[in-house]
């Protein structure tokens, strides 16, 4: 048998990460031919949810007949005390490292390793690619802006005059962005914890050994700040690791064509063009009661139509929302007056397809960045309300940096809490056709889309960076194929 390489891709178990990593392996495999084929080595995912999610998409795609082989790798013990899931994904792969390495020495000699691509926490793995002499990548499902601060953590601890960003004084320099208060540093680093700067650190630290970083990006979006990287103003006098901006990278679930519309989409179906509001906030997403009445009290004044995937508390031990009791957390009457307008979602909504949907006109978003790009792709202007991660930073670079977004104000001490006139305000403000704000930011999110559209099109920048990383990992000249 001919022996042909594999890609070995190591994804993380998280709703915006594993079908994102998957979904660029699919990309890398479609540009390579057939010259290589797709390894996934698939972690067991720490809590019960996320395990059936995984094994979902892991049947899923393996039906669909592609050349990848899914690699169930052992069982580790979980470990404990944990600042930050971060931290508790970091640790856990360490403890992967020996079924990692004898997964991809076990590979045969036929499909041996051309590339080990992990996920943007997964650096540990490093160790094993470089002991067996396979150049690493890292996928990163974040932004580019991201990645800056990421390698510049080193540096800007040097600044800083307490154990985080929440007690510095001026502006943070990340290379490609305006000037960033601080207040929009990630959530994980503004408070004082130290033990999250440190895991954001040593990741940031070894992304320069790798061989490359994917990011799930374009050149047009985030110009000035791959060039920052690039030119090597993040980590001033050591050569980048090269950059593949292949995004954006959105996975869309095939639906049969006999399947039902989901309820929302057929609520949909029945609302005028562009009349409708979306607030989804995420995989780890949810209010407390008091933030729930202030939403429920904003949106009612604002007029507009709505559809408010709402989630209940996080399952305890987790940060994972459960299904909203919508009788206990509405205010009393708010169905009744809002009837016909607006639409209260309790679980799990399919976001792209609600995205997609003539009928939504904006999205009140936490910005996580899977959740951006897809806006972004589908053309529909933002309010951004950041809750965790690097959301605070992905906010700022969408109001300061790229324009698509209305700005909303929100009390940082107070949990990030949003007050019902506020959000009344930044409705009105993306959703009003007299708002000269929420004008400058469709018309820019229109040329975004064409420009996201254009990228991954023949020719476009993010297919030729595909073309050039395919040829980069079988090693051709002049990035030819
Ligand atoms: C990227 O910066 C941060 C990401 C996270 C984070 O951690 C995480 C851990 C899990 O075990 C499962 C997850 O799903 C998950 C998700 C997650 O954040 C989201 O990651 C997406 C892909 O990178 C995307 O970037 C979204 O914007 C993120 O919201 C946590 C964190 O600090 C605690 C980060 O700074
Ligand atoms: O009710 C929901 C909530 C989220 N998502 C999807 O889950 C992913 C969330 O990833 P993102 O990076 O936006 O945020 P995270 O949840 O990782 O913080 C995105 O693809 C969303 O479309 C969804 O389909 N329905």
């Amino acid at each position: 048998m001919a022996s042909r390489p594999t890609v070995v891709l190591i994804p993380l178990w998280g709703s915006g990460h594993f079908m994102s990593a998957l979904e660029a392996g699919k990309r890398l495999l479609a540009a390579g031919g057939g010259a290589f084929s797709l390894t996934v080595l698939v972690m067991q995912a720490p809590t019960q949810a996320k395990a059936v999610e995984v094994e979902g998409h892991v049947r899923r795609e393996a039906a669909l007949g592609l050349d990848i082989r899914f690699l169930q790798l052992p069982a580790v013990e979980h470990p404990t005390d944990c600042v930050d899931p971060v931290e508790f994904a970091s640790r856990y792969v360490e403890l992967h490292t020996p079924h990692v390495k004898a997964a991809i020495t076990g590979l045969a000699p036929s499909s041996r390793a051309a590339a080990v691509v992990v996920d943007l926490f997964f650096t540990a793995l490093f160790d094993v690619a470089h002991e067996l002499a396979v150049p690493a990548y890292v996928y990163f499902a974040s932004p580019a802006a991201f990645l800056a601060l990421m390698l510049r953590l080193p540096a800007l601890r040097e600044d800083l005059t307490g154990p985080g960003f929440a007690e510095m004084e001026g502006t943070v320099d990340v290379p490609g962005l305006p000037p960033v208060p601080p207040s929009y540093m990630p959530a994980c680093l503004v408070k004082s914890k130290i033990q999250s700067y440190d895991s954001f650190e040593y990741h940031g630290r070894r992304y320069m050994e790798a061989r490359g970083i994917i990011v799930n990006t374009t050149v047009e979006l985030e110009a000035s700040v791959l060039a920052a990287i690039a030119d090597g103003r993040c980590v001033p006098g050591r050569p980048a690791p090269a950059l593949h901006a292949i995004g954006p990278v959105i996975w869309f679930e095939q639906k049969d064509d006999d399947q039902l519309q989901h309820e929302c989409v057929q609520w949909l179906d029945a609302q005028p063009p562009a009349s409708v509001v979306l607030l989804c906030f995420g995989s780890m997403g949810s209010h407390d009661a008091a933030q729930v009445r202030e939403i429920a009290a904003g949106l009612q004044r604002s007029g507009h139509r709505f559809l408010w995937v709402l989630r209940g508390p996080p399952v305890a031990g987790t940060r994972h929302p459960t299904d909203a009791n919508l009788d206990e957390l509405l205010p009393e009457g708010f169905l009744e007056a809002t009837a016909g307008r607006g639409l209260v979602w309790p679980t799990w909504a399919p976001q792209r397809e609600i995205l997609s949907h003539a009928a939504v006109g904006g999205f009140v978003t936490h910005c996580g960045w899977n959740s951006v790009l897809e806006s972004l792709w589908f053309g529909v202007p933002m309010v951004p309300w950041p809750l965790y991660g690097e959301q605070h930073l992905n906010a700022f670079e969408l109001v300061a940096g790229v324009g698509v977004a209305v700005a909303l104000e929100m009390d940082r001490k107070k949990g990030f809490f949003v007050e019902a006139a506020e959000l009344e305000r930044a409705v009105r403000d993306l959703m009003d056709g007299g708002s000269e704000e929420g004008r400058k930011a469709r018309a820019k999110v229109s040329e975004t889309s064409a420009e996201f559209r254009r990228a991954v099109g023949d020719g476009g920048s993010s297919c030729t960076a595909l073309q050039r990383l395919v040829a980069e990992i079988l090693e051709l000249p002049d990035g030819r194929r």
